[in-house]
């Protein structure tokens, strides 16, 4: 098993009254006993609606922030006690992706030492094996390598995207979890970076968690996709089965994509189109 998660939870004390005089705090429960697994090279998806703590979820699982309560497993190893060479060896293993981290990219920095920093942290390359496994992967990634001698401001939304992914796969990680980083990208770059997604792992076996709004794209890519609501789990689908929702979370969050009912056929949208992956 690559991650398991068991019974994870997270609360944050949020105040509630402004007035000095009669402070107030609840303590919120952003995640709510979440237990789940993914194996190598399976791609998961995670949906849920605004504010039920996915992304509290993936920075947890990635030890941005530490749980409440609850236990995380990578490769059989609790992640909380991580530390030195362990927990940086973790890192490169499990890389998170965010809608942001375009524009986290040191803006004084040419892509080419953005994307050499990594490989610096982790590896003692020649320059002329650096260059190759670059160039190498910009080309994977639909990248000119013309770029590298460009700063970020310079480069659009979706091709910093692309940097921003380039980067972390320089780092073979074994898990990649995405969070929204399509929902900026216009049409094309969304379904050319879901093509690219879904090569990796059939080339590398890389394994996914993708959490999107765009639940038609999460449908096309993953195994199978896990429903959030108010910080728990409340449902698995399994895309290679007729979709039975049990829960009304479910429900709410794919009617928009259910046509022709009873026999719930996909609409593929212009994404789904352009990625060539067909509608079950
Ligand atoms: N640092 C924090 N301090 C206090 N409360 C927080 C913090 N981070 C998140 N929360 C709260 O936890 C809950 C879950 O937030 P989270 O950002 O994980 O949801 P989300 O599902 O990712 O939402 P969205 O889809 O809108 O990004 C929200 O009620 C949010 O206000």
């Amino acid at each position: 098993m690559l991650l398991e998660v068991k019974n994870l939870t997270k609360m944050y004390r949020n105040d509630m009254s402004l007035s000095l005089f009669r402070p107030s705090a609840r303590r919120e429960k952003a995640v709510d006993g979440v237990t789940f697994h993914i194996r190598k090279g399976e791609l998961v998806g995670l949906v849920g609606e605004s504010g039920c703590g996915k992304s509290t979820l993936s920075r947890l699982l990635v030890k941005l922030e530490p749980p409440t309560g609850g236990d995380i497993l990578f490769e059989g190893q609790r992640i909380h006690p991580l530390r030195g060479a362990a927990l940086k060896d973790f890192r490169k293993s499990c890389q998170l992706i965010f809608q942001d981290t375009a524009s986290s990219l040191n803006p004084s920095l040419k892509i080419r030492t953005l994307l050499s920093e990594p490989l610096d942290n982790y590896y003692s390359l020649t320059r002329a094996e650096k260059n190759r496994k670059i160039s190498v992967l910009m080309d994977k990634v639909g990248l000119r390598t013309e770029l590298l001698n460009r700063y970020p401001r310079s480069l659009s939304g979706g091709e910093k995207q692309r940097i921003s992914i380039c980067r972390s796969l320089l780092l073979e990680p074994k898990l990649l979890i995405c969070d929204e980083i399509v929902s900026s990208l216009d049409v094309t770059s969304q379904a050319s970076l879901l093509r690219l997604l879904k090569q990796l792992n059939r080339e590398s076996g890389l394994a996914l968690l993708f959490i999107s709004h765009d639940l038609e794209a999460v449908r096309k890519l993953c195994d199978r996709i896990l429903v959030m609501d108010k910080g728990k789990i409340v449902e698995e689908v399994k895309n290679a089965e007729e979709p039975v929702y049990r829960h009304p979370c479910t429900a709410r969050l794919f009617s928009s994509l259910l046509v022709n009912h009873p026999k719930e056929r996909m609409t593929p949208s212009p994404a789904s189109d352009i990625i060539g992956m067909e509608p079950d």
